[in-house]
């Protein structure tokens, strides 16, 4: 479902004498359906560097990215975003939304992109919601407002409301309270039992342990030269 082989990445520093830093090189991953692949490493490894490039948000400068049929590393913005509607979702650690739409809009949204009724598709959202304690009388107001915390749970509703076949997480379960922890961790076990492949970076250990089935050190893709 994902499947990632020779991967390459160097970042060129253009306000420092358009210096070339290799950061990753023979880079290589493979995750079935219904496998959670957790990335560890020291920090800097580039465990967020190669869920961006895995995004299409950073360029790779060699190697493949096969998402559910599309190679990321060589498609045109438009397939990346067509992969990202339908194949591919990602929940960040933080929310990025238009002001003013209600909550429950932001969670329905990626429904509705892909033509589910709009009844289904706020059902589904509130839900969500409700599993995930906000309560329901913020349903109505824009996120941007809420606390830290309220608004990760947000983003991880809407990271959840469709079923992609290919899922990114960054620190889903950062900064969470322990019943909202478990939660998240149940659904990405649901998430897996419908046979999602999904990739994470996780610091809180026993989450990583719980959900991940292994682990790749991206240490292990450092350029030898650096
Ligand atoms: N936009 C960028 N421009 C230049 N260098 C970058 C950029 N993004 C990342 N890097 C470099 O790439 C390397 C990998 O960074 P990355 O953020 O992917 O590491 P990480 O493993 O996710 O670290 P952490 O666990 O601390 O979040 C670092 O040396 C970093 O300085």
């Amino acid at each position: 479902m994902i499947h990632l082989e020779g991967v390459a990445k160097t970042f060129t520093l253009h306000n420092q004498g358009s210096a070339v830093i290799p950061v990753m090189e023979g880079a290589e991953l493979s995750v079935h359906a219904g496998e959670c692949v957790g990335l560890i490493g020291a920090s800097g490894a580039g465990k967020s560097t190669l869920m961006r490039m895995i995004w299409g948000n950073y360029l790779a400068a060699a190697g493949t990215i096969l998402v559910a049929g599309t190679d990321v590393a060589k498609a045109e913005p438009r397939e990346i975003l067509a992969l990202r509607r339908g194949r591919l979702g990602y929940v960040s650690q933080f929310l990025r939304v238009v002001p003013r739409v209600p909550t429950l809009d932001v969670v329905a949204e990626p429904l509705l992109v892909l033509g589910v009724p709009e009844a289904e598709a706020r059902a589904r959202a509130a839900d969500l919601l409700a599993r995930l304690r906000i309560p329901e009388r913020l349903w109505s107001l824009s996120p941007t407002t809420f606390s830290g915390g309220e608004q990760q749970r947000v983003n991880i509703a809407r990271g959840f409301a469709h079923t992609c076949p290919a899922l990114l997480l960054d620190e889903p379960t950062a900064s969470l309270d322990a019943a909202n922890r478990e939660t998240v961790l149940g659904l990405i076990e649901e998430a897996k039992a419908r046979g999602a492949a999904i990739i994470g970076i996780f610091h809180d250990e026993a989450a990583r342990s719980r959900v991940c089935d292994r682990v790749v050190n991206v240490s292990d893709f450092t350029p030898k030269a650096a």
